[in-house]
């Protein structure tokens, strides 16, 4: 079939080729909701707020797909046994069939000690799983979105990213398994929208934070919140002017609905403009939290990008997605 596509710098690729219809088995007698969405890394901590977010909608079904690696049943539990929900134990690596309208594609490792740790896992997460992902959606003509990063940004040499950049990453580093494969995957998305029609959305997120994340897991919030709710000093790897900008959980969920619903296929970034230097996000924790912590200087872990700060000018075209920009208060006015 004649295909035609644009290909603009705005979000809004188009392609004329007709999405795949959906398969007949979606219409089956047990169909009930009005939209049967799989989220697949669901019990992880982004995922398992979308989960509650999409459940409170009484015309949605929701499956999660999830292998537990970093994600636990616990962040689900109050779904389990509803009618509406179901939760597979499934690896992403390998394929999965059922019968959705949409894939929220989160499964992977996102902190970096944890996406570090099996990095060959890490990148086959990323391609493999993307690639089975993209199947599905092909098979039952699903829309899919892909919670990409600003890591695919590297270590930026253009400040505040907008979409246009195309990166600075180091192909062979520690962190490349990670953000050379989420790289991968957005080009796979973009490669099934343009060859099979695949209706397609890519988020790139920046460092959320908020309830559920692992207090373990060696990111920068719950690392310094714990530190300072024990005691103990707080860890900023040097040279601590580093930036960051960060999101709270519930407005990168609202974000990702938007995005998922809208008709822009992005890529997007979602997060919030507020940036501060790692000495300053201690210093933040340690007056809201524990005063008399002290601050502690610590090795750094190579390619840590020296600056990220999203630009969200597309994202607040996407309709009311707004709800990003925060102002670039303190990170406890969400009580989050
Ligand atoms: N949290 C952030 O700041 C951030 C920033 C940028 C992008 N992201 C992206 O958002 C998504 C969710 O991040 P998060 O912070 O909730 O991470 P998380 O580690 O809490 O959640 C990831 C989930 O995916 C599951 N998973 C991992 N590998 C899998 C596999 N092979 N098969 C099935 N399930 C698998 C984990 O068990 C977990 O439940 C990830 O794709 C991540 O790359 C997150
Ligand atoms: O938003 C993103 O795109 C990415 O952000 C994070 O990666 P990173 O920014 O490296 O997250 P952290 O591990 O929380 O580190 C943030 C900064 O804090 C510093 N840090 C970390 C931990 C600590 O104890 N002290 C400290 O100063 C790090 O050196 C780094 O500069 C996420 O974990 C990735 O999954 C995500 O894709």
């Amino acid at each position: 079939m004649a295909q035609k596509e644009t290909n603009g710098s705005n979000g809004d690729h188009i392609s004329t080729r007709p999405p795949p219809t959906p398969s007949p088995l979606r219409f089956s007698k047990f169909f009930q909701a009005n939209l049967r969405i799989l989220v697949t890394g669901g019990a992880g901590f982004i995922g398992s707020h979308l989960v509650d977010k999409l459940m409170e909608n009484e015309k949605h079904e929701v499956i999660v797909a999830d292998n537990f690696f970093t994600g636990s049943k616990d962040n689900l539990k109050k779904w389990i046994g509803h009618p509406r929900f179901e939760l597979i134990r499934h690896d992403v690596t390998e394929p999965l069939l059922v019968e959705v309208d949409q894939i929220y594609h989160l499964a992977c490792p996102a902190s970096p000690i944890f996406y570090k740790h099996n990095p060959v896992k890490t990148i086959k997460t990323n391609v493999i799983g993307t690639l089975n992902m993209l199947g599905l959606a092909k098979r039952v003509g699903a829309r899919i979105l892909l919670t990409s990063t600003s890591e695919v940004y590297g270590d930026p040499l253009e400040h505040p990213q907008t979409e246009a950049y195309w990166g600075n990453v180091n192909p062979i580093g520690v962190r490349s398994c990670y953000d050379e494969g989420k790289r991968v995957a957005e080009t796979l998305m973009f490669d099934y929208h343009r060859q099979h029609g695949i209706e397609i959305r890519i988020a790139r997120i920046f460092n959320t934070y908020g309830p559920r994340m692992n207090i373990d897991d060696g990111r920068v919030v719950s690392n310094f919140i714990a530190q300072a709710v024990r005691g103990e000093p707080l860890t900023v790897q040097r040279p601590g002017t580093q930036t960051r900008s960060f999101c709270y959980v519930a407005d990168m969920v609202d974000g990702l609905i938007k995005l998922m619903n809208g008709n822009k296929t992005g890529p997007i970034n979602l997060g919030n403009p507020g940036e501060f230097t790692m000495l300053e996000l201690a210093e933040n924790v340690k007056e809201l939290i524990n005063p008399d912590v002290t601050v502690t200087m610590t090795e750094n872990t190579p390619d840590d990008p020296r600056q990220r700060k999203p630009d969200i000018t597309k994202a607040k075209e996407v309709s009311g997605m707004g709800a990003q920009d925060r102002p670039a208060g303190r990170l406890g006015a969400h009580g989050g």
